[in-house]
């Protein structure tokens, strides 16, 4: 028996503080509503065919380099109320890990990622479009700092991906997606943040009877 879902789809540059909003609407929702998770990056092509060397080389911010479809999939099972097995990605090796990790259907979908707003299938999924907002300069220093600590890079690693392909696929890619969201959040601004959050609450309110507090 299909149950009532509100899917929120949240996207913008790397860096830029897709994750860190998720996890704040996590702590704002009431403790009786999960919410199942899906992150695009669990979604990239596995790469364990290639060298390390021609693996660090790949586009990872071009779509093609991610199983859309496989996600969009997910989407759709957890809407009839199905588990999904979704594959897990590594970051420091470039390819898919050993495993899975099952995610339940819940009443909210929040589904994050980059490129989700630039597929045309995939936004059909989504109820309420999120772009966050955050100036380049901002961004590459937050991922800098992030992909060294979390994601096992060097300064060159990051600056030359950089440089290469994370923004010139920006560019392409994910600022003109900017332009199909709902709700542009302008992370340099708390104000924004909070009226962003201000929408949601209303908007699963009215359409699915779920409480989320933003104060
Ligand atoms: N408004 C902010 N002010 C300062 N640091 C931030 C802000 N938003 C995010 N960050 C930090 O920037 C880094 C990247 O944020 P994250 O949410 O992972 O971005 P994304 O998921 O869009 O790549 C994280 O270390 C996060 O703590
Ligand atoms: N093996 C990989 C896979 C992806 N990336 C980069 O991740 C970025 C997207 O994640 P955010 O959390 O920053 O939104 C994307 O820009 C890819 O370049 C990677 O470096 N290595």
């Amino acid at each position: 028996m299909p149950i009532p879902v509100v899917t929120i789809g949240i996207a913008g540059g790397t860096g830029a503080g897709k994750t860190t909003l998720a996890h704040r609407l996590f702590q704002k929702l009431d403790e009786s509503e999960n919410v199942s998770y899906l992150h695009h990056d669990s979604y990239y092509r596995d790469l364990s065919h290639l060298t390390p060397a021609a693996r660090a080389q790949n586009n990872f911010d071009h779509p093609d380099s991610l199983e859309t479809s496989l996600l969009i999939e997910h989407i759709q099972s957890l809407k009839r109320g199905e588990a999904v097995d979704v594959p897990q990605w590594d970051f420091a090796s470039h390819t898919r890990a050993k495993g899975t990790q099952s995610v339940t259907p819940q009443k909210i979908i929040l589904v994050e990622g980059i490129l989700i707003l630039s597929d045309e299938n995939l936004r059909r999924e989504l109820d309420v479009m999120v772009y966050v907002d955050a100036a380049a300069d901002i961004r590459l220093v937050r991922r800098l700092s992030r992909d060294l600590r979390e994601r096992g890079r060097t300064v060159d690693d990051v600056l030359r991906q950089y440089n290469e392909t994370v923004r010139p696929m920006h560019e392409m890619f994910v600022e003109p997606s900017k332009y199909k969201a709902d709700v542009i959040v302008n992370n340099e601004n708390p104000h924004s943040m909070a009226v962003a959050c201000e929408v949601l609450a209303n908007h699963l309110s009215t359409k699915a009877g779920i409480k989320m507090a933003c104060t």
